[in-house]
């Protein structure tokens, strides 16, 4: 696949607030396609905030300059409960990320992109499980999963690591930088873990005393 250089995301002087709390000032930065941007900050700063801020204002006024359809563009939250009895199958689940066409069933092509995914993110084995019946690391990679059947130019996952074992951290990293590399896609992915900034990041957009600075992480091309 011929890479893109044009940026997919450009935020421009946009201020970050919750009700009347200014939480970062005048940040501007950029995400380029295949690359992988960790957001890093002390509990607090805002990290969750400024993506909600993207968000909202996607598209919306010169802050945040887009180059891509907003189905484009998926966010995996940072908590979600899943009880133990949850009924969906991985499978199932997964297929929830399908952008619907106005048929009831899945299509040919939806399926195909389903099984593609299930395999790409090393789920073969677990498709007819219940999600319930998942490890905490087994379903972060569903959650990514169904993230990717949309075919997401830009993935921004919101500590999805945050309560994984060291191993499975790795795990899904190693995943994430696959799909990187297959597909193109950008990823922005917040967290406080400074060994991954390190192992897998390409830029660290670190938050710090109401500012945001992007940098080149060393070692990276
Ligand atoms: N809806 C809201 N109303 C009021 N305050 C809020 C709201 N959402 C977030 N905050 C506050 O804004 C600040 C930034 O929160 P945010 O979740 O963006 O931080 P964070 O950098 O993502 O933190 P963490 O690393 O702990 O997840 C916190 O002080 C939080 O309490």
């Amino acid at each position: 696949m011929k890479e893109n250089k044009q940026p997919l995301l450009s935020v421009n002087n946009l201020n970050v607030a919750v009700q009347d709390r200014t939480l970062i000032n005048n940040l501007s930065f950029q995400i380029l396609p295949a690359t992988l941007t960790c957001v890093t900050g002390e509990n607090g700063v805002g990290k969750t905030t400024m993506v909600k801020a993207i968000l909202k204002n996607f598209n919306k006024n010169n802050a945040v300059k887009v180059n891509l359809k907003r189905s484009q563009l998926q966010y995996v939250p940072q908590f979600r409960n899943i009880d133990n009895d949850y009924p969906l199958t991985v499978k199932d689940f997964i297929s929830l990320g399908l952008q619907h066409s106005i048929i009831p069933w899945l299509s040919k092509r939806e399926k195909a992109l389903v099984s593609k995914v299930i395999k790409m993110t090393n789920l073969e084995a677990l498709a007819k499980t219940p999600l319930g019946n998942c490890s905490g690391g087994e379903q972060q990679r569903v959650f990514l999963a169904q993230a990717l059947v949309s075919e997401p130019k830009l993935l921004i996952l919101d500590e999805s690591t945050a309560s994984l074992d060291k191993e499975a951290k790795f795990l899904l990293l190693d995943m994430v930088k696959q799909v990187i590399k297959k597909t193109h896609t950008a990823v922005v992915f917040i967290t406080h873990d400074p060994v991954l900034v390190q192992t897998y990041g390409d830029y660290d957009l670190n938050i710090y005393n109401h500012q945001g600075t992007i940098s080149k992480i060393k070692g990276v091309k």
